[in-house]
């Protein structure tokens, strides 16, 4: 972390200031922007400097390893933060998750090589395994052994924490999936979103640990709680917006019973009379990701002149 000279004076001007983490660099950090921004949350950041005074808001902006941020959330200084949802389970820190913010996707999965013997994680059960997620990696081996001393008839209490585990779980910062061709694991547990990185290596993925997604996360004590849901209801307005597009069409007033259940917006659409008699015209709320679906359905049902819109930023 790079806390120089200049950036001693900004925490001089830290202390009326509501902490808000940022992932430095990595696979959230060009989103967060675009979020920070959707927000309307401003500031300058220089260059190498791991905080960011905001020019519109008493905010102080601290960018941090993704890893890091939950320990940050969890001792409560810094109030706010974004990372992935596996970063909050691994650390085992106490935070409040607020929104899933829909992006960063993917999911820690257990790899194994492709034309190797290994094809069920049971076979795993005292082997060699290498990845950057040692808590949730641990978590899901003891329940694995636990079942299978459960099978063999054994007692077993499930997912003890003080037995020693059989299986070797050690962690690597980076690079996860070197491992199995390095002869340093016999399988990795790792992200994968496309695999693209899982088959160049030479991996198949053959169980998944964990699901993740970004998600803003909350202090239980934040210095600031009235700023601190301004800028929750105005993320969830960004992301609200991103979500849904605005479908406006005309149709004739007797078939407005049908179309409405097709589009019943957020709360309920806005229905208006047109200048023609018998007509009228609808305005709704859909979700982005079933729009071409609801606009067939639509035009089967009688609607016309059907128009979508994206939604730059809402409040709902
Ligand atoms: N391939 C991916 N697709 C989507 N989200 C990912 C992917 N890899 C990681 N993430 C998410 O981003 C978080 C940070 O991962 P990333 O690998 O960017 O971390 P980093 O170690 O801080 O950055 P870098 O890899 O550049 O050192 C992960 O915890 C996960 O939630
Ligand atoms: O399934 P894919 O789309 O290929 O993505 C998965 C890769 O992305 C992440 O690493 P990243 O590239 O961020 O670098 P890192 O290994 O340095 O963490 C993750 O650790 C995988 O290696």
């Amino acid at each position: 972390m790079h806390f120089g000279v200049k950036e001693m004076d900004l925490v001089n001007h830290l202390n009326d200031r509501l902490l808000f983490a940022v992932p430095k660099k990595g696979r959230l950090y060009q989103q967060c922007l675009e979020l920070l921004k959707g927000a309307d949350i401003q500031f300058n950041r220089s260059n190498r400097l791991d905080i960011a005074l905001c020019t519109n808001l008493p905010i102080a902006l601290v960018f941090l390893p993704a890893a890091d941020i939950p320990r940050f959330v969890g001792e409560g200084r810094v109030s706010l933060g974004i990372t992935g949802q596996d970063q909050v389970a691994e650390s085992n820190i106490d935070v409040r998750e607020i929104i899933d913010l829909g992006f960063g996707s993917c999911k820690l999965q257990v790899e194994v090589p492709e034309n190797g013997e290994i094809s069920d994680p049971r076979q795993l059960v005292g082997k060699s395994i290498v990845t950057s997620f040692t808590s949730l990696t641990e978590q899901y081996f003891r329940k694995l052994e636990a079942e299978a001393e459960a099978v063999a008839g054994k007692p077993a209490v499930n997912g003890d924490e003080k037995k020693p585990l059989k299986t070797v779980i050690k962690y690597v910062g980076g690079s996860v999936e070197a491992a199995c061709a390095l002869g340093i694991a016999d399988a990795v547990v790792d992200l994968v979103e496309s695999g693209e990185t899982m088959r160049a290596a030479g991996l198949k993925a053959i169980e998944t640990v964990f699901e993740t997604s970004a998600v803003l996360i909350a202090s239980q004590h934040p210095t600031h709680p009235d700023l601190l849901e301004i800028i929750v209801s105005r993320i969830k307005g960004v992301i609200a917006a991103g979500k849904y597009v605005l479908c406006n069409y005309n149709c004739p007033r007797d078939k407005l019973n049908v179309v409405i259940t097709i589009t019943p917006g957020h709360r309920a659409p806005t229905v208006s009379p047109l200048e023609e008699e018998g007509w009228v015209s609808v305005s709704s709320m859909v979700e982005k990701k079933r729009i071409a679906e609801v606009m067939d359905r639509l035009q089967a049902a009688g609607a016309e002149d059907i128009l979508v819109f994206n939604i730059s930023n809402s409040r709902v």
